[in-house]
């Protein structure tokens, strides 16, 4: 690296998951399997294990946002992630900073967690109305799974094909974010599809999907978290080096300055290079064994299997 240069940065605001698996703990780990300098807000703490959530206990709101300002104040950000934030305060909170200092957050991928792979609910009630007005629309990709996509969306049927995923993400960009990737991971087939919907001004979204072997293994525990660390992670690489996502040699930048932004064909890439990334997790990972009682909830994927420098 030259000497001064910094190195790719990201940031993730999320929950903490003691067994590290889902949340910040995943996304440090991802982020640092991606050669990307990793940094971390937490929105709230969680008593979980491969098995299930016990608890939760918030990140005061103006406390997540003390964190977001500090790390923003000191350190240019090339993308930044957005998980589990818990409580409608934090929701709010959280929106106000990053609406203000969007400029700075660099690119933005926004993970609508609302129910834990053990079907805890990690978004209290109430909630999802606030990220729907203040977050969605300044994110670069939201990547709902098909029950936050209903959800997002009122409450509508979920999808059950590909087809009606494909709909659902055109509908999902009118809540004003620039891309959608919805995960189909629930969705009842052979293949895991993921289905991306990017916004063009004045023309009709650009629609992709990808799909990769359905992996046989309970051991799903975190793969959202995962693929949205990842996609940050891709693109904070891409950002910094002013080369396509993906590329074998991390990403440098000026100090102290801001990245510029991706265009679409870098955004795609960032978003493909990371289901890539997800799926190798999840296959190496495949035939762990972490829990002493791995029948009884869903292990986490190896985030380790591909690392890059
Ligand atoms: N068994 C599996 N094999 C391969 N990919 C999977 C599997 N389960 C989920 N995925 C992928 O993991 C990612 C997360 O998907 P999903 O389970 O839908 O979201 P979430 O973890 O938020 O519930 C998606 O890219 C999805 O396609
Ligand atoms: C702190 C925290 N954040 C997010 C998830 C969702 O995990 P998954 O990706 O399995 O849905 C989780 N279980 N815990």
């Amino acid at each position: 690296m030259t000497a001064g240069a910094r190195p790719a940065t990201a940031l993730s605001i999320a929950g903490s998951d003691p067994s590290g698996g889902a949340g910040i703990q995943a996304d440090l780990k991802t982020f640092s399997a991606l050669g990307v300098y990793g940094m971390a807000c937490l929105s709230a703490l969680t008593s979980q294990n491969t098995v299930g959530v016990r608890g939760v206990l918030e990140v005061p709101g103006q406390f997540c946002a003390a964190q977001i300002e500090a790390v923003l104040d000191d350190v240019p950000v090339d993308a930044t992630k957005i998980g589990m934030l818990g409580g409608a305060a934090t929701v709010r909170a959280v929106a106000r900073v990053l609406a203000a200092r969007r400029p700075e957050l660099g690119t933005l991928v926004l993970d609508p967690v609302m129910v834990a792979t053990s079907g805890d609910a990690l978004l209290e009630d109430g909630a999802a109305r606030v990220l729907i007005d203040e977050l969605v629309p300044l994110a670069d990709v939201v990547t709902p799974n098909l029950p936050e996509a209903a959800a997002l969306l009122g409450g509508v049927e979920e999808a059950d094909d590909v087809a009606g995923m494909r709909q659902t993400a055109v509908e999902l960009l009118g809540l004003g974010p620039r891309a959608v990737l919805l995960k189909g991971g629930h969705l009842d087939r052979g293949e895991a599809v993921d289905v991306l919907a990017l916004s063009r001004d004045g023309a009709a979204p650009l629609v992709l999907e990808w799909a990769a072997p359905r992996v046989a293994t309970r051991n799903t525990h975190g793969t959202g978290c995962t693929l949205s660390s990842a996609v940050a992670a891709f693109a904070a690489r891409a950002r910094t080096a002013g080369a396509p996502a993906g590329a074998e040699s991390s990403g440098t930048a000026s100090p102290g300055l801001e990245s510029p932004g991706l265009d679409d064909a870098a955004l795609t890439a960032a978003v493909r290079s990371g289901k890539e990334f997800l799926t190798r997790a999840l296959s190496e990972g495949a035939a762990w064994r972490l829990s002493r009682t791995p029948e009884a909830g869903h292990g986490p994927v190896n985030h380790l299997a591909q690392t890059l420098r």
